[in-house]
């Protein structure tokens, strides 16, 4: 099944307003028109705003980092997903490692998240991933069983094809150290396949993403792979040059 290539770049901690919006100005005459990728930043909530507004009329779409389950309330220092819709916000990362390391985020929230995000009209990228424990010790299926049906539990069936599900190994985020194309086309098969547990069509039609360590030099094998659909990428996607670069190695995957 042919489903249209999707790139992320997560900015993460990083650019003040101003800078935010100068990357998104490097950016739109390099990915602006592309129109057979999705193409996604994720800037921080401060900056979200103003890259909408750079962006409208473009091609990109804008997500945010995170968000809370419920709408309203009692919880300081959160964010709902209509707050996210009221300002043209498209989609949220869900479940990010940072998060789930530095966070406490737990996959019990997540079952929240997800399709609370799917009801407010926003495209939810769960990410899931094992620690470097977690492979050495043979635990990899087991944790991304537990992370993928965890998250997508509550979503119904004929919603589940407009998730994006991010296979991010923490021991390759940040690090410079990629799993290997085998690796990752093998372990985003196995996602795959667990989504198509819940519903064989929307397994097939789900776009399945590797992140860490994705840069222009490794984008090309890794995305060529037939269960990788894109990427969400993290220090790369802070420099205007090769993000585009890998947007355009998603064109020709
Ligand atoms: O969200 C993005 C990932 O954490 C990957 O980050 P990285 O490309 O800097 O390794």
């Amino acid at each position: 099944m042919k489903r249209k290539p999707f790139i992320a770049g997560n900015w993460k901690l990083n650019n003040t307003i101003a800078e935010a919006e100068e990357l998104i100005q490097g950016l739109l005459p390099r990915v602006g028109a592309v129109e057979d990728v999705d193409v996604v930043v994720a800037p921080s909530f401060l900056s979200l705003s103003a890259v909408v507004d750079s962006a409208r009329g473009s091609a990109v779409q804008v997500y945010a980092q995170n968000m809370h389950e419920k709408d309203s309330g009692a919880f300081t220092g959160e964010v709902s997903a209509p707050q996210l819709v009221d300002i043209d916000v498209q989609g949220v990362i869900l479940g990010h490692s940072e998060r789930r390391q530095y966070f406490g985020e737990t996959d019990r929230a997540l079952q929240l998240k997800v399709p609370r995000a799917l009801e407010a009209g926003l495209i939810p990228i769960l990410c899931v991933g094992e620690t470097e424990e977690e492979r050495e010790q043979g635990d990899t299926e087991r944790r991304l069983r537990h992370q993928v049906q965890e998250g997508l539990e509550k979503v119904p069936v004929s919603e589940l094809h407009r998730v994006v599900v991010a296979y991010e190994p923490v021991w390759a985020i940040g690090t410079g150290l990629a799993a290997t194309t085998e690796q990752a086309q093998e372990t985003c098969g196995f996602v795959r396949a667990l989504v198509q547990g819940f519903d064989k069509e929307a397994g097939n039609a789900v776009r399945v993403l590797y992140g860490g360590s994705l840069k222009p030099d490794n984008a090309a094998e890794l995305l060529s792979q037939p269960d990788i659909d894109g990427a969400l990428v993290g220090g790369a996607s802070l420099d205007a040059e090769s993000f585009g670069a890998i947007v355009k190695a998603a064109q020709g995957s």
